[in-house]
């Protein structure tokens, strides 16, 4: 099966292909642009050594020339020294206005190579080749791009369109099952905000721990529905002006603990499983939606094998002050995306300290 996604952001619109095998038709994907000849290939040792080779054959087929920068792993390297690196080698092959950067990833790579395009040259082409499932339904589309500061969380970044994003569902067989996991938050995350039959359509399922618990036709369904949620927000709100915020469901306090715990810890998804469980029960409390939403939510936590309890050790007084740095807070009042019913959720900035510091206590271990 295979389906094309379309962001409609007027001259700026670009697809997001989703086919098996696509990694190995990449080159004649971005032939199709019609861009510069040149491209940079991003990626980090593991993902290069499984898949660097085919993508590079791919693009070279196609006649582009290509060059390679293998960053080092993990969150915990998503600075702007690392991205000096990509800087250095785009200096080095001599990349010009009308060459592209490929990020081959996950969404640290995709979040810095589409960082590092936004800013080379003041701007050039970035395609996005996602290779965890975070980052094939998220971190892929829509154009966030940037990296951590040491106070918080993605505070430097710019907004800058991929030209094109290919997934290739078949390079999931790699990737480590708790990351798996991880891409199901994110997955959850559109159920709630957006595609209740998307909910519904997860919570048929036995199990989803690992791609082993799906069939080849849930997974593609799961990835095309949840592409199709990401582009439906960002077309109708590029740059986070209203709507778009609510893709930030979990993430105010899933950023806090993250970046409180040094990126080590967590890794995003599990940080926004348990910003979505703290959302919710603030929900609760404010009488915005019902036990039942929250429990169907938390069950689906669960059967993802995801955490629902903060880390140990962490200052619930911490939590809240690191809140104030949320890119979404506005004239000091931290923002919080709340659910009403599954599949509809709505934007607050009038939620109580203290109901905050009550919910997280209750799920603080
Ligand atoms: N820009 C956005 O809109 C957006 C959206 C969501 C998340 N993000 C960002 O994305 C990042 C998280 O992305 P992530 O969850 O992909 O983490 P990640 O990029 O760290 O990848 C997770 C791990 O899986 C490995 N991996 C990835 N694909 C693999 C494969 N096919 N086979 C084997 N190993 C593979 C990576 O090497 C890495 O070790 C965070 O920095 C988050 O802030 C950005
Ligand atoms: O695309 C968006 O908008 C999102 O909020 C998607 C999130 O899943 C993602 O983690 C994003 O990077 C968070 O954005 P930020 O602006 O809060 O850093
Ligand atoms: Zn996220």
């Amino acid at each position: 099966m295979s389906s094309v996604i379309r962001v409609n952001l007027g001259p700026m619109s670009y697809d997001i292909s989703v086919a098996a095998g696509n990694l190995d038709r990449l080159g004649s994907l971005v032939s199709s642009l019609k861009l510069g000849k040149k491209a940079l290939l991003v990626s980090n040792p593991e993902i290069f050594a499984h898949y660097g080779q085919r993508a590079i054959a791919s693009m070279e087929n196609a006649g582009f020339q290509v060059s390679s920068v293998v960053l080092p792993a993990g969150e915990q390297y998503k600075t702007l020294s690392t991205v000096q690196s990509i800087y250095n080698s785009a200096l080095e092959h001599r990349l010009e206005r009308s060459s592209t950067m490929i990020a081959l990833g996950g969404g640290v790579i995709g979040d810095m190579t589409g960082f590092a395009a936004a800013t080379w040259l003041r701007g050039i082409n970035v395609v996005q080749v996602p290779t965890s499932l975070l980052a094939m339904v998220d971190a892929s589309i829509g154009g966030k791009t940037g990296v951590n500061h040491p106070q918080g969380k993605n505070l430097i970044g710019a907004f800058h369109q991929p030209r094109l994003v290919v997934i290739d569902p078949q390079v999931l067989t790699t990737l480590p099952a708790r990351e798996f996991r991880a891409g199901m938050a994110e997955v959850i995350k559109y159920g709630v905000i957006w595609d209740k039959q998307l909910f519904e359509r997860l919570e048929e399922a036995d199990n989803l721990h690992s791609i082993d618990d799906l069939t080849g036709e849930l997974l593609t369904e799961i990835i095309v529905r949840s592409c199709q949620s990401k582009a439906d927000v960002v077309s109708k709100d590029e740059k986070e002006s209203g709507l778009r915020a609510i893709l930030n469901y979990g993430h105010t306090i899933g950023h806090a603990v993250e970046s409180l715990t040094g990126y080590l810890e967590l890794v995003h998804g599990e940080a926004v499983a348990i910003g979505m469980v703290a959302a919710s029960q603030i929900a609760v409390k404010m009488q915005l939606w019902g036990n039942d939403g929250d429990r169907r939510q938390e069950l689906l936590i669960k059967k993802a094998g995801l955490p629902i309890h903060l880390p140990q050790g962490l200052k619930i007084d911490e939590i809240i002050d690191i809140l104030q740095t949320d890119k979404k807070v506005k004239d000091g009042q931290v923002r919080f995306i709340l659910p009403r019913e599954i599949g509809t959720v709505t934007i607050s900035d009038r939620v109580p300290s203290q109901t905050i510091a009550d919910v997280l206590a209750t799920i603080n271990n």
